[in-house]
């Protein structure tokens, strides 16, 4: 895109929270963006500066309720959802209405170009939220309790984990953007499935993760006094997260796949670590897996191997896009320890979302994400 182009019209709903900060943070570096929309709920009708003093120096537009948006009119060419489960998906499926477009599916869609002629000129839509995540409308219902309410766009949504899923990224409407736990469990256990190092049995993913994870409402559980020094499991053997990686490694697979995933809440604003037990897959050692992790990820920007002994941790990748990964062999025979650190509201959610925005208009993938991360 040159620099005369047309800027890519953004609206960011729910800018009020954690993750719409962030995407109004970093997309504030962004040469191509303009953001011509924030909404928020409780928060509707204030400055964003007003809530975020920290974004006080961007030129941007008041916070406003979703129900007062005139679609058509704002001419949006992309809009980031940053809302809560389930309140996603009616208001995702009323924009791709209000902005003139139908449902893909009651169109015939025979080829890549027909696809493309039906989606041509319409917002493209990028959710962080978990509504369009998950492929199959029982499996929604069982763990997030309600009847799917657009599950005509619930098939047509692409699972956006960038690094693995470039060319359906490239073509989409409508990203659905993983969690920030299966982010990093993902981008670690795929690419070692699909080349059959290690045994799809016996996967335990033991998660850690700061409390923006848990998003800025007022909940008792996550008050100072609960959160500091301690830390806890929860979600156990019943994380919503679980279906959610075993959905993609088995896909990835071709195999069902099931893995023992247990979070836990630590005293840290923002990062993710997992340590991943994997079992080798028959003739398989440690440096195979270290091999096919490193050729997976050679040209990517933000995915790094570290090498050999070097101990990931948060600090590493706060602030940032990137995603460190490591390997250990165990003392134990036949198994080996991953390690892997994102942040959370990057890399995990805002970040990540920002480089799909960046594939979905055919930009440079690292555009506004560029920066190192923060240290200490
Ligand atoms: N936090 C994280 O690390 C990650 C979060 N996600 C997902 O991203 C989404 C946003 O998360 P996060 O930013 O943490 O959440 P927050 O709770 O921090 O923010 C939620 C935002 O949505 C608005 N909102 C709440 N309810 C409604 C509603 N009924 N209608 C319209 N707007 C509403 C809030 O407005 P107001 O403040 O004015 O009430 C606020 O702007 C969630 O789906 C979350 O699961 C995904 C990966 C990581
Ligand atoms: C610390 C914390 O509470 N984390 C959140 C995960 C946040 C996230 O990635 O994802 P979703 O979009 O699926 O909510 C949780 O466990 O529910």
């Amino acid at each position: 895109m040159s620099e005369s182009a047309k800027k890519i019209r953004a609206g960011i709903l729910g800018a009020s929270g954690y993750t719409g900060a962030e995407l109004v943070r970093l997309l504030a570096l962004h040469p191509h963006v303009e953001i011509v929309l924030l909404t928020a709920d409780r928060k509707a009708g204030q400055p964003i500066a007003d809530v975020f003093p920290h974004l006080a120096t961007t030129d941007l537009p008041d916070l406003m309720a979703v129900d007062e948006v005139e679609w058509p009119g704002l001419e949006l060419d992309v809009v980031f959802c940053a809302l809560p489960h389930a309140t996603s998906q009616e208001i995702i499926k009323g924009i791709l209405h209000a902005t003139g477009h139908g449902f893909i599916d009651e169109m015939i869609i025979e080829s890549p170009s027909d696809y493309a002629n039906a989606i041509h000129g319409s917002v493209k839509v990028i959710d962080l939220s978990a509504d369009f995540r998950l492929r199959d409308q029982d499996v929604y219902q069982k763990w997030y309790g309600d009847e799917h309410r657009a599950p005509e766009l619930q098939k047509e949504a692409v699972y956006g984990l960038t690094e693995l899923n470039r060319e359906d990224i490239t073509r989409a409407r409508l990203v659905a953007c993983p969690g920030c736990y299966p982010t990093a469990a993902l981008l670690t256990l795929v690419p070692l499935l699909q080349s059959r190092v290690i045994a799809k049995g016996n996967i335990i993913i033991d998660a850690k993760s700061g409390v923006s994870g848990a998003g800025r409402s007022l909940k008792e559980a996550n008050l100072f006094t609960e959160v500091s020094e301690a830390m806890h499991p929860y979600g156990i053997a019943a994380h919503r997260h679980s279906p959610e990686i075993e959905q993609e490694l088995t896909k990835a697979l071709g195999e069902q796949v099931y893995v023992t995933f247990t979070p836990h809440l630590v005293p840290m604003n923002r990062g993710e670590l997992e340590t991943i037990y994997v079992q080798y897959a028959d003739g398989k050692t440690v440096a195979d897996l270290r091999a096919v992790l490193e050729e997976q990820y050679a040209d990517d920007p933000f995915v790094t191997v570290a090498p050999e002994g070097v101990v990931p941790a948060t600090r590493q990748v706060r602030g940032s896009n990137h995603c460190v990964i490591n390997v250990f062999e165990d003392r134990v025979p036949g198994r080996a320890i991953l390690v892997v650190v994102i942040d959370n509201l990057v890399k995990g959610s805002s970040g990540q979302a920002i480089q799909n925005m960046n594939l979905m208009f055919g930009l440079e993938e690292t555009l506004s994400l560029e920066q190192l991360p923060l240290f200490p």
